[in-house]
Protein backbone atom coordinates (compact mmCIF):
# COMPACT_ATOMS: atom_id res chain seq x y z
CA UNK A 1 0.00 0.00 0.00
CA UNK A 2 1.67 3.41 -0.90
CA UNK A 3 1.96 6.21 1.52
CA UNK A 4 -0.24 8.43 -0.23
CA UNK A 5 -3.32 5.57 -0.54
CA UNK A 6 -3.09 5.33 3.73
CA UNK A 7 -3.98 9.41 3.96
CA UNK A 8 -7.44 9.04 1.73
CA UNK A 9 -10.56 9.36 3.64
CA UNK A 10 -12.88 6.74 3.24
CA UNK A 11 -16.09 7.33 0.98
CA UNK A 12 -19.06 7.23 2.57
CA UNK A 13 -23.10 7.30 0.92
CA UNK A 14 -23.93 10.95 0.37
CA UNK A 15 -26.79 12.18 2.67
CA UNK A 16 -26.19 9.98 5.73
CA UNK A 17 -26.94 11.78 9.19
CA UNK A 18 -25.40 11.39 12.42
CA UNK A 19 -22.17 12.97 13.98
CA UNK A 20 -20.27 10.16 11.29
CA UNK A 21 -21.84 11.51 7.81
CA UNK A 22 -20.87 14.94 9.67
CA UNK A 23 -17.33 13.93 10.27
CA UNK A 24 -17.57 12.40 6.93
CA UNK A 25 -18.57 16.00 5.08
CA UNK A 26 -16.18 17.94 7.22
CA UNK A 27 -13.41 15.88 5.66
CA UNK A 28 -14.92 16.27 2.33
CA UNK A 29 -15.06 19.97 2.70
CA UNK A 30 -11.29 20.14 3.96
CA UNK A 31 -10.69 18.13 0.82
CA UNK A 32 -11.65 20.84 -1.53
CA UNK A 33 -9.71 23.60 0.66
CA UNK A 34 -6.93 24.93 -1.54
CA UNK A 35 -4.85 25.34 1.65
CA UNK A 36 -5.43 21.75 2.39
CA UNK A 37 -4.90 20.53 -1.52
CA UNK A 38 -1.94 22.64 -1.40
CA UNK A 39 -0.10 20.75 1.77
CA UNK A 40 -1.95 16.95 0.97
CA UNK A 41 0.84 14.71 -0.22
CA UNK A 42 0.75 14.10 -4.12
CA UNK A 43 -1.13 10.88 -4.98
CA UNK A 44 1.47 8.13 -5.38
CA UNK A 45 3.98 9.29 -2.78
CA UNK A 46 6.77 6.86 -2.54
CA UNK A 47 8.75 6.38 1.01
CA UNK A 48 11.63 8.87 -0.20
CA UNK A 49 9.65 11.28 -1.44
CA UNK A 50 7.55 11.26 1.57
CA UNK A 51 10.97 11.31 3.45
CA UNK A 52 11.85 14.55 1.57
CA UNK A 53 8.59 16.11 1.57
CA UNK A 54 8.77 15.92 5.31
CA UNK A 55 12.41 16.99 5.76
CA UNK A 56 11.20 20.35 3.39
CA UNK A 57 8.38 21.14 5.90
CA UNK A 58 10.40 20.93 8.84
CA UNK A 59 13.22 22.82 7.37
CA UNK A 60 10.40 25.90 6.50
CA UNK A 61 8.95 25.26 9.86
CA UNK A 62 12.65 26.02 11.53
CA UNK A 63 13.06 29.32 9.22
CA UNK A 64 9.55 30.39 9.88
CA UNK A 65 10.17 30.48 13.77
CA UNK A 66 13.93 31.57 12.99
CA UNK A 67 12.00 34.75 11.12
CA UNK A 68 9.29 35.19 14.37
CA UNK A 69 12.39 35.25 16.89
CA UNK A 70 14.31 37.91 14.39
CA UNK A 71 10.97 40.25 14.59
CA UNK A 72 10.42 40.01 17.83
CA UNK A 73 14.13 40.62 18.49
CA UNK A 74 13.67 43.49 16.92
CA UNK A 75 10.63 44.82 18.23
CA UNK A 76 12.13 44.11 21.47
CA UNK A 77 15.68 46.05 20.95
CA UNK A 78 12.84 49.02 19.44
CA UNK A 79 10.94 49.16 22.60
CA UNK A 80 14.59 49.01 24.35
CA UNK A 81 15.87 52.25 21.86
CA UNK A 82 12.79 54.07 22.96
CA UNK A 83 13.94 53.53 26.79
CA UNK A 84 17.70 54.74 25.66
CA UNK A 85 18.80 58.12 26.37
CA UNK A 86 19.90 59.78 23.52
CA UNK A 87 21.69 62.87 22.48
CA UNK A 88 21.80 65.32 20.16
CA UNK A 89 24.79 66.98 19.05
CA UNK A 90 23.93 70.72 17.48
CA UNK A 91 25.79 73.75 16.44
CA UNK A 92 26.98 75.75 13.11
CA UNK A 93 29.65 73.43 10.48
CA UNK A 94 33.03 73.08 12.12
CA UNK A 95 31.63 73.91 15.73
CA UNK A 96 33.00 70.44 16.64
CA UNK A 97 30.56 68.06 16.78
CA UNK A 98 32.39 65.44 15.37
CA UNK A 99 35.18 65.52 17.49
CA UNK A 100 33.11 65.75 20.62
CA UNK A 101 31.28 62.52 19.37
CA UNK A 102 34.99 61.24 19.15
CA UNK A 103 35.72 62.01 22.75
CA UNK A 104 32.71 60.16 23.59
CA UNK A 105 34.23 57.26 21.60
CA UNK A 106 37.65 57.39 23.36
CA UNK A 107 35.67 58.05 26.97
CA UNK A 108 33.37 54.91 26.99
CA UNK A 109 34.10 52.54 23.79
CA UNK A 110 38.14 53.11 23.30
CA UNK A 111 37.88 49.46 21.51
CA UNK A 112 35.84 50.91 18.75
CA UNK A 113 38.03 53.73 18.37
CA UNK A 114 40.50 51.38 17.51
CA UNK A 115 38.98 49.53 15.58
CA UNK A 116 38.23 52.74 13.51
CA UNK A 117 42.43 53.70 12.46
CA UNK A 118 42.47 52.46 9.17
CA UNK A 119 39.78 54.55 7.98
CA UNK A 120 40.71 57.90 9.89
CA UNK A 121 44.30 57.29 8.30
CA UNK A 122 42.48 57.82 4.56
CA UNK A 123 41.05 61.03 6.22
CA UNK A 124 44.05 62.34 7.38
CA UNK A 125 45.81 62.23 4.15
CA UNK A 126 42.99 63.43 2.54
CA UNK A 127 43.16 66.65 4.91
CA UNK A 128 47.00 66.98 3.60
CA UNK A 129 45.37 66.03 -0.21
CA UNK A 130 43.65 69.42 0.47
CA UNK A 131 45.91 71.68 2.25
CA UNK A 132 48.28 70.94 -0.83
CA UNK A 133 45.73 71.77 -3.60
CA UNK A 134 45.08 75.16 -1.15
CA UNK A 135 48.91 75.64 -1.49
CA UNK A 136 48.99 74.96 -5.21
CA UNK A 137 46.28 76.74 -6.22
CA UNK A 138 47.54 80.01 -4.49
CA UNK A 139 50.71 79.24 -6.45
CA UNK A 140 48.86 78.76 -9.61
CA UNK A 141 47.01 82.04 -8.75
CA UNK A 142 49.97 84.25 -8.38
CA UNK A 143 51.67 82.49 -11.68
CA UNK A 144 48.56 83.79 -13.78
CA UNK A 145 48.86 87.10 -12.30
CA UNK A 146 50.19 90.02 -14.69
CA UNK A 147 53.18 90.14 -12.81
CA UNK A 148 54.15 87.88 -10.11
CA UNK A 149 57.23 88.13 -7.70
CA UNK A 150 56.79 85.49 -4.94
CA UNK A 151 56.84 82.58 -7.11
CA UNK A 152 58.86 81.56 -10.14
CA UNK A 153 58.52 78.69 -12.74
CA UNK A 154 60.22 75.97 -10.45
CA UNK A 155 57.21 76.22 -8.37
CA UNK A 156 55.21 75.49 -11.60
CA UNK A 157 57.01 72.59 -11.90
CA UNK A 158 56.65 71.35 -8.31
CA UNK A 159 52.48 71.65 -8.95
CA UNK A 160 52.52 69.66 -12.40
CA UNK A 161 54.56 66.54 -10.13
CA UNK A 162 52.31 67.10 -7.64
CA UNK A 163 49.05 66.59 -10.12
CA UNK A 164 49.02 62.94 -9.35
CA UNK A 165 48.63 63.83 -5.68
CA UNK A 166 45.55 66.12 -6.24
CA UNK A 167 43.54 63.71 -8.09
CA UNK A 168 43.01 61.54 -5.34
CA UNK A 169 41.27 63.71 -3.78
CA UNK A 170 38.31 63.15 -5.77
CA UNK A 171 38.52 59.64 -5.43
CA UNK A 172 38.50 59.69 -1.98
CA UNK A 173 35.82 62.25 -0.98
CA UNK A 174 33.64 59.93 -3.81
CA UNK A 175 34.58 56.82 -1.45
CA UNK A 176 33.17 58.65 1.76
CA UNK A 177 29.85 59.93 -0.23
CA UNK A 178 29.15 56.30 -1.15
CA UNK A 179 25.93 55.28 0.90
CA UNK A 180 22.64 54.68 -0.57
CA UNK A 181 21.49 57.18 1.82
CA UNK A 182 23.22 60.29 -0.31
CA UNK A 183 22.57 58.51 -3.72
CA UNK A 184 18.67 58.38 -3.32
CA UNK A 185 17.54 61.10 -1.32
CA UNK A 186 14.11 59.48 -1.01
CA UNK A 187 15.68 57.11 1.71
CA UNK A 188 15.71 57.69 5.50
CA UNK A 189 18.38 60.23 6.19
CA UNK A 190 20.21 58.33 9.07
CA UNK A 191 23.30 56.03 8.49
CA UNK A 192 24.92 54.48 11.17
CA UNK A 193 28.05 56.12 12.33
CA UNK A 194 30.79 53.18 10.94
CA UNK A 195 30.04 53.46 7.48
CA UNK A 196 31.69 55.36 5.12
CA UNK A 197 34.54 54.13 7.54
CA UNK A 198 34.15 50.76 6.72
CA UNK A 199 34.26 51.82 3.00
CA UNK A 200 37.43 53.27 3.17
CA UNK A 201 39.24 50.95 5.46
CA UNK A 202 38.35 48.04 3.53
CA UNK A 203 38.96 50.42 -0.13
CA UNK A 204 41.57 49.30 -3.15
CA UNK A 205 41.46 52.71 -4.08
CA UNK A 206 42.08 54.06 -0.76
CA UNK A 207 45.03 51.95 -0.32
CA UNK A 208 46.10 53.20 -4.15
CA UNK A 209 45.83 56.64 -2.63
CA UNK A 210 47.53 56.35 0.07
CA UNK A 211 50.99 54.83 -2.04
CA UNK A 212 50.58 57.78 -4.27
CA UNK A 213 50.93 60.26 -1.49
CA UNK A 214 54.04 58.58 -0.01
CA UNK A 215 55.99 58.64 -3.39
CA UNK A 216 55.19 61.89 -3.66
CA UNK A 217 56.64 62.96 0.06
CA UNK A 218 59.34 64.45 -1.10
CA UNK A 219 57.60 66.87 -3.36
CA UNK A 220 55.52 67.78 -0.35
CA UNK A 221 57.75 68.56 1.52
CA UNK A 222 60.04 70.49 -0.65
CA UNK A 223 56.66 72.66 -1.28
CA UNK A 224 56.18 73.64 2.81
CA UNK A 225 59.70 74.07 2.95
CA UNK A 226 60.02 76.94 1.02
CA UNK A 227 59.76 80.15 2.49
CA UNK A 228 58.21 81.73 -1.05
CA UNK A 229 55.25 79.43 -0.62
CA UNK A 230 54.63 80.34 3.24
CA UNK A 231 55.00 84.09 2.19
CA UNK A 232 52.72 83.88 -0.46
CA UNK A 233 49.67 81.90 1.81
CA UNK A 234 50.29 84.46 4.39
CA UNK A 235 49.89 87.58 1.75
CA UNK A 236 46.67 86.11 0.02
CA UNK A 237 45.73 85.77 3.70
CA UNK A 238 45.13 81.93 4.01
CA UNK A 239 46.29 79.95 6.94
CA UNK A 240 46.04 76.54 6.88
CA UNK A 241 46.16 75.66 10.28
CA UNK A 242 42.91 77.65 11.16
CA UNK A 243 40.49 75.60 9.09
CA UNK A 244 40.75 72.18 10.78
CA UNK A 245 42.18 68.83 9.70
CA UNK A 246 46.09 70.37 9.67
CA UNK A 247 49.23 67.86 9.04
CA UNK A 248 51.32 70.05 6.98
CA UNK A 249 53.56 70.40 10.30
CA UNK A 250 53.38 66.24 10.58
CA UNK A 251 54.57 65.28 6.17
CA UNK A 252 57.04 63.36 7.43
CA UNK A 253 55.44 61.38 9.96
CA UNK A 254 51.81 61.03 8.05
CA UNK A 255 52.83 59.78 4.68
CA UNK A 256 54.61 57.02 5.50
CA UNK A 257 53.48 53.73 4.65
CA UNK A 258 52.98 52.02 8.05
CA UNK A 259 51.38 55.68 9.23
CA UNK A 260 48.72 54.50 11.90
CA UNK A 261 46.52 58.01 13.19
CA UNK A 262 47.17 58.36 16.86
CA UNK A 263 44.20 59.74 18.87
CA UNK A 264 45.47 63.07 18.67
CA UNK A 265 45.36 62.71 14.87
CA UNK A 266 42.03 61.08 14.70
CA UNK A 267 40.73 63.78 16.69
CA UNK A 268 42.57 66.45 14.48
CA UNK A 269 41.41 64.68 11.12
CA UNK A 270 38.11 66.64 9.93
CA UNK A 271 35.54 65.02 7.70
CA UNK A 272 32.54 67.06 7.20
CA UNK A 273 29.47 64.87 8.25
CA UNK A 274 27.31 64.68 5.24
CA UNK A 275 23.68 63.27 7.04
CA UNK A 276 22.79 62.30 10.09
CA UNK A 277 24.75 59.56 11.87
CA UNK A 278 23.83 57.44 14.83
CA UNK A 279 26.04 56.42 16.83
CA UNK A 280 25.22 53.30 19.45
CA UNK A 281 27.25 53.40 23.03
CA UNK A 282 27.00 49.65 24.41
CA UNK A 283 27.40 49.35 27.93
CA UNK A 284 29.18 46.17 28.13
CA UNK A 285 31.92 47.95 25.52
CA UNK A 286 32.21 49.95 28.47
CA UNK A 287 36.11 51.16 29.54
CA UNK A 288 37.15 50.44 32.77
CA UNK A 289 36.17 52.64 35.60
CA UNK A 290 32.96 53.52 33.57
CA UNK A 291 30.89 51.25 35.49
CA UNK A 292 27.08 51.33 35.02
CA UNK A 293 27.77 52.98 32.33
CA UNK A 294 23.71 52.27 30.50
CA UNK A 295 23.72 51.99 26.57
CA UNK A 296 23.15 55.24 24.80
CA UNK A 297 22.76 56.86 21.73
CA UNK A 298 24.22 60.15 19.54
CA UNK A 299 23.28 61.95 16.48
CA UNK A 300 26.05 63.50 14.82
CA UNK A 301 24.68 65.91 12.03
CA UNK A 302 25.31 68.25 9.65
CA UNK A 303 25.86 71.95 10.73
CA UNK A 304 25.70 73.78 7.42
CA UNK A 305 23.24 76.22 7.05
CA UNK A 306 21.33 74.05 4.03
CA UNK A 307 21.11 71.01 6.13
CA UNK A 308 19.82 72.04 9.38
CA UNK A 309 16.34 70.84 8.40
CA UNK A 310 17.48 67.51 8.65
CA UNK A 311 17.71 68.29 12.49
CA UNK A 312 14.05 68.62 13.44
CA UNK A 313 12.74 64.92 12.94
CA UNK A 314 15.53 64.48 15.92
CA UNK A 315 14.02 67.00 18.57
CA UNK A 316 11.21 65.02 20.19
CA UNK A 317 13.40 62.08 20.28
CA UNK A 318 15.98 63.03 22.21
CA UNK A 319 16.78 63.47 26.37
CA UNK A 320 19.97 66.26 25.91
CA UNK A 321 21.14 68.77 23.47
CA UNK A 322 24.67 69.23 23.82
CA UNK A 323 24.87 72.82 21.82
CA UNK A 324 28.68 74.07 20.62
CA UNK A 325 29.75 77.04 19.50
CA UNK A 326 33.29 78.20 19.20
CA UNK A 327 33.46 82.52 19.56
CA UNK A 328 34.66 83.07 16.01
CA UNK A 329 33.10 86.22 15.97
CA UNK A 330 36.50 87.61 13.83
CA UNK A 331 35.16 85.05 11.14
CA UNK A 332 32.28 84.07 8.35
CA UNK A 333 30.76 81.16 7.70
CA UNK A 334 31.87 79.03 4.64
CA UNK A 335 28.79 78.61 3.19
CA UNK A 336 27.19 81.63 3.31
CA UNK A 337 30.36 84.50 3.64
CA UNK A 338 28.14 87.47 4.34
CA UNK A 339 26.90 85.77 7.97
CA UNK A 340 29.57 86.52 10.83
CA UNK A 341 29.97 83.09 12.46
CA UNK A 342 28.90 83.99 16.18
CA UNK A 343 25.79 85.63 15.02
CA UNK A 344 24.92 82.50 13.09
CA UNK A 345 25.43 80.65 16.41
CA UNK A 346 23.61 82.96 18.40
CA UNK A 347 20.74 82.70 15.94
CA UNK A 348 20.73 78.82 16.17
CA UNK A 349 20.91 79.29 19.89
CA UNK A 350 18.03 81.43 20.48
CA UNK A 351 15.93 78.79 18.34
CA UNK A 352 16.73 75.62 19.90
CA UNK A 353 16.49 77.31 23.68
CA UNK A 354 12.52 78.74 22.50
CA UNK A 355 11.83 75.40 20.57
CA UNK A 356 8.39 74.03 22.08
CA UNK A 357 9.58 70.09 21.22
CA UNK A 358 12.45 70.74 22.71
CA UNK A 359 11.16 71.91 26.15
CA UNK A 360 11.96 69.14 28.22
CA UNK A 361 15.12 68.61 26.57
CA UNK A 362 18.60 69.16 28.82
CA UNK A 363 20.51 71.77 26.65
CA UNK A 364 24.21 71.75 27.46
CA UNK A 365 26.03 74.83 25.96
CA UNK A 366 29.98 74.20 25.00
CA UNK A 367 31.86 77.35 23.96
CA UNK A 368 34.01 75.00 21.81
CA UNK A 369 37.94 75.53 20.03
CA UNK A 370 39.04 77.85 23.40
CA UNK A 371 42.52 77.34 22.46
CA UNK A 372 41.89 79.11 19.24
CA UNK A 373 40.69 81.98 20.80
CA UNK A 374 43.36 82.01 23.73
CA UNK A 375 45.54 82.06 21.13
CA UNK A 376 44.31 84.37 19.00
CA UNK A 377 43.89 86.69 21.85
CA UNK A 378 47.35 86.05 22.90
CA UNK A 379 48.36 87.53 19.57
CA UNK A 380 46.29 90.69 19.49
CA UNK A 381 42.82 90.15 18.60
CA UNK A 382 40.54 93.11 19.93
CA UNK A 383 37.73 92.02 20.75
CA UNK A 384 35.93 95.34 20.69
CA UNK A 385 36.95 96.22 16.52
CA UNK A 386 34.59 93.43 16.36
CA UNK A 387 32.04 93.19 18.78
CA UNK A 388 30.89 97.11 19.63
CA UNK A 389 28.85 96.15 22.68
CA UNK A 390 31.90 94.71 24.44
CA UNK A 391 33.05 98.17 24.41
CA UNK A 392 35.76 98.20 26.96
CA UNK A 393 35.75 95.49 29.08
CA UNK A 394 39.03 93.49 29.93
CA UNK A 395 40.50 92.81 26.24
CA UNK A 396 41.79 88.99 28.01
CA UNK A 397 40.09 84.78 27.49
CA UNK A 398 38.39 85.37 30.76
CA UNK A 399 37.44 88.59 30.44
CA UNK A 400 35.51 87.47 26.55
CA UNK A 401 33.98 83.95 27.70
CA UNK A 402 32.40 85.68 30.75
CA UNK A 403 30.86 88.24 28.43
CA UNK A 404 29.46 85.82 25.96
CA UNK A 405 28.48 83.13 28.35
CA UNK A 406 26.13 85.89 30.13
CA UNK A 407 24.89 86.62 26.74
CA UNK A 408 24.05 83.01 25.74
CA UNK A 409 22.80 82.68 29.69
CA UNK A 410 20.47 85.42 29.18
CA UNK A 411 18.82 83.79 25.81
CA UNK A 412 18.09 80.62 27.68
CA UNK A 413 16.40 81.86 30.69
CA UNK A 414 14.24 84.49 28.79
CA UNK A 415 13.66 81.88 25.62
CA UNK A 416 12.79 78.60 27.04
CA UNK A 417 9.56 77.50 26.97
CA UNK A 418 9.71 76.63 30.84
CA UNK A 419 12.51 76.94 33.57
CA UNK A 420 15.17 74.99 33.14
CA UNK A 421 18.99 74.44 34.45
CA UNK A 422 21.88 76.29 32.35
CA UNK A 423 24.79 74.10 31.33
CA UNK A 424 27.83 75.76 30.43
CA UNK A 425 31.57 74.41 29.78
CA UNK A 426 34.58 75.79 28.06
CA UNK A 427 36.07 72.83 25.87
CA UNK A 428 39.21 72.67 23.66
CA UNK A 429 37.88 69.17 22.15
CA UNK A 430 40.64 68.49 19.90
CA UNK A 431 42.55 68.10 23.89
CA UNK A 432 41.57 64.77 24.55
CA UNK A 433 42.63 64.48 28.88
CA UNK A 434 40.62 67.72 29.22
CA UNK A 435 37.64 67.05 27.37
CA UNK A 436 36.90 63.46 28.73
CA UNK A 437 36.86 64.95 32.38
CA UNK A 438 33.93 67.45 31.14
CA UNK A 439 32.44 64.32 28.45
CA UNK A 440 32.27 62.58 32.07
CA UNK A 441 30.23 64.99 33.97
CA UNK A 442 28.07 65.82 31.16
CA UNK A 443 27.20 61.93 30.99
CA UNK A 444 26.77 61.97 34.47
CA UNK A 445 24.33 64.50 34.75
CA UNK A 446 22.42 63.72 31.44
CA UNK A 447 21.49 60.44 33.02
CA UNK A 448 21.12 61.62 36.43
CA UNK A 449 18.38 63.74 34.97
CA UNK A 450 17.08 61.19 33.09
CA UNK A 451 16.72 58.73 35.75
CA UNK A 452 14.86 62.13 38.08
CA UNK A 453 12.33 62.20 34.89
CA UNK A 454 11.51 58.49 34.60
CA UNK A 455 10.74 58.54 38.29
CA UNK A 456 8.66 61.14 37.75
CA UNK A 457 6.79 59.83 35.32
N1 LIG B 1 42.01 73.82 17.51
C1 LIG B 1 40.85 73.19 17.69
N2 LIG B 1 40.29 72.52 16.65
C2 LIG B 1 39.11 71.90 16.90
C3 LIG B 1 38.45 71.91 18.14
N3 LIG B 1 37.29 71.19 18.01
C4 LIG B 1 37.27 70.75 16.77
N4 LIG B 1 38.35 71.17 16.08
C5 LIG B 1 38.70 70.90 14.68
O1 LIG B 1 37.78 71.59 13.88
C6 LIG B 1 37.48 70.86 12.70
C7 LIG B 1 35.96 70.76 12.55
O2 LIG B 1 35.43 69.96 13.57
P1 LIG B 1 34.23 68.95 13.33
O3 LIG B 1 34.05 68.21 14.62
O4 LIG B 1 34.43 68.18 12.11
O5 LIG B 1 33.03 69.98 13.12
P2 LIG B 1 31.47 69.66 12.91
O6 LIG B 1 30.71 70.55 13.82
O7 LIG B 1 31.22 68.20 13.06
O8 LIG B 1 31.25 70.12 11.40
P3 LIG B 1 30.16 69.58 10.32
O9 LIG B 1 30.26 68.12 10.28
O10 LIG B 1 30.56 70.25 9.04
O11 LIG B 1 28.82 70.07 10.80
C8 LIG B 1 38.18 69.51 12.86
O12 LIG B 1 39.36 69.50 12.11
C9 LIG B 1 38.51 69.43 14.32
O13 LIG B 1 39.68 68.70 14.57
C10 LIG B 1 39.06 72.63 19.20
O14 LIG B 1 38.55 72.73 20.32
N5 LIG B 1 40.25 73.26 18.91
MG1 LIG C 1 30.57 66.77 11.76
Amino acid sequence: MSAASSTKAPSSPAGSAGPKASKASRRRQSDTDPLTLALAPPPNESMQERTERLALAATAAQTSRAIDEALLQEKRALDKKKEDVKILLLGQSESGKSTVLKNFRLRFTPEYFDSERAAWKIVVLLNLISSIRTTVNTIQAELAAPEFTLVSPQHAQLCTELQPLLHQEETLVSLIAVSPHFTDPGEALVRPGGAWKRVLAESDEARAAAAIVHELREEIEALWADTAVRELLEKRGISLKDGGGYFMDDIHRVTALDFVPTDSDILRARIKTLGVEEHFFEKEAAAPGTKGVKDFWIYDVPGSRGSRAAWIPFFDMVQAIVFLTPLSFYEVLEEDTRVNRLEDSVVLWKEICSNKLLEACSIILFFNKMDILKAKLKAGLIVREYVTSFADRPNTYAGATGYFKEKFRAYHKRLSPQPRAFFYYETTAVDTRSTAKIIGTVHEEIFRRHLKDSILI
